[in-house]
């Protein structure tokens, strides 16, 4: 039996960090997909084992299923309608049995990933047989939300083979869960982030679940309605980060100062309280489109200097920053920072020479410039036949 399923990526338009901390934090879902496919071994396969194929960086994972019950024995027992924590013990021993695949130095953030497919497949599906295939349209580690998409995908694709979800297969194509489904998937891709970030908000993976634009504050979600069509330029500094760092230092930095740090995390509240009632409020002419992106881009320039005040601004990002200000557009990181990606407001009314030329000079810099769809479904599953 083989169930796929796809979780977009996410760009953080107000509040990234300062959500860890419980401010208000808007985000949208992008047209950038993770694809999950797990097919279940039958008898005749006459096939014991768990793989896993990560095609994004090119690794693949295989174990008997006998090991997993042996590294795992808590995790296959527990029940897939209650998702759990992986305890940090558990982390170290999946980690111990890693270094049996020798992961390049290089690409070793993908542990993390690996612990977490481990924690969510057994947790939901036990200790069965089964191929799973990841692959993914988004880049990896670079602020738009990978990890999440890995994780709500992931959940999605075993749930669906759980008995702990009901989803109409008898549909054509992609088919979305139900509410309560959706929700039970993020709260299982939320135990998945927690191991990659450490502390996760709970913000990537609820948009990339949920899809479309939300405003998100300590774990409650508002679905943000807007008839303004938001145009961003996402440009990819490729300069490689690792949210978990960046998270801790963050609240390190918090620990060290926490009065001033708790200013910058409330002026952030403000801002992104701000972002999401511009966009919420029905626009007509064009004259208001040209206020709202005035004001959006203030918020905008604020947010970057707050990120800054945390620490997590890059001088790839800064390079951004000026080279977009050079065509009057204005800025901002995405995501967790320290490279990565940044967002680029593109008015409704800019001509598409001044985009070129802002595209080209970046490109220029050694970055890489994308325009994604933004606000798109969340998590979807599909099947594909019996065998
Ligand atoms: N397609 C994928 N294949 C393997 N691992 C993935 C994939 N997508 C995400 N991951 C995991 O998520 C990590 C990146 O997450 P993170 O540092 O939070 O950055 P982001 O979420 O912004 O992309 C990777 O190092 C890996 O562990
Ligand atoms: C920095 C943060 O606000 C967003 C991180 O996003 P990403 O993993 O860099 O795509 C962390 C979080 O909210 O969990
Ligand atoms: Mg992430």
């Amino acid at each position: 039996m083989e169930v796929r399923s796809r979780a977009p990526g996410k760009i953080i338009l107000a509040g990234e960090h300062a959500v860890v901390h419980g401010s208000a934090a808007v985000a949208a879902s992008i047209g950038l997909y993770t694809s999950v496919s797990v097919r279940l071994s039958s008898p005749n396969d006459n096939d014991d084992t768990l793989t896993l194929h990560l095609m994004d960086v090119g690794l693949e994972f295989s174990w008997p299923v006998g090991r997993i019950k042996e590294m795992l024995p808590d995790s296959v027992n527990n029940d897939a309608s209650s998702p759990a924590t992986c305890c940090e013990e558990t982390t170290k021993l999946i980690l111990t049995a890693l270094k049996d695949f020798k992961i390049p130095d290089a690409k070793i953030g993908i542990a993390s990933g690996v612990i977490a497919f481990l924690w969510l497949y057994t947790s939901i599906l036990g200790n069965k047989a089964a191929k799973v295939i990841v692959s993914s349209e988004l880049p990896l580690g670079a602020g738009l939300g990978s990890s999440a998409a890995f994780c709500v995908s992931l959940s999605g694709a075993l749930l669906a083979l759980s008995d702990s979800v009901q989803v109409d297969f008898d549909q054509e194509g992609w088919v979305s869960f139900g509410e309560k489904d959706q929700q039970l998937a993020n709260r299982w891709a939320f135990e998945g982030e927690k191991i990659i970030h450490g502390k996760p908000s709970g913000i990537d993976n609820t948009v990339s679940t949920f899809g479309n634009m939300i405003k998100f504050k300590s774990g409650v979600l508002t679905c943000i309605k807007s008839n303004m069509t938001l145009k961003m330029l996402i440009t990819n500094t490729k300069v490689g980060r690792n949210t978990k760092a960046l998270v801790a230092g963050v609240s390190e930095r918090k620990n060290r100062h926490p009065d001033a740090m708790t200013s910058v995390f409330t002026a952030v509240e403000f801002i992104s309280n701000e972002f999401a009632s511009i966009i919420q409020t029905t626009t007509c002419s064009d004259d208001e489109v040209v206020e709202k992106e005035q004001r959006i881009r203030e918020l905008m320039e604020m947010n970057q200097g707050l990120l800054q005040c945390m620490g997590v601004s890059h001088a790839s990002i800064e390079t951004v920053l000026q080279t977009t200000c050079k065509y009057q557009l204005t800025s901002k990181l995405t995501g967790a920072g320290g490279g990565g990606c940044v967002l680029t407001l593109l008015p409704a009314l800019l001509s598409a020479t001044v985009i070129d030329k802002v595209i080209r000079e970046l490109e220029q810099c050694g970055f890489q410039c994308l325009i994604a769809e933004i606000g798109g479904n969340g998590l979807e599953c599909r099947f594909d036949g019996r065998s």
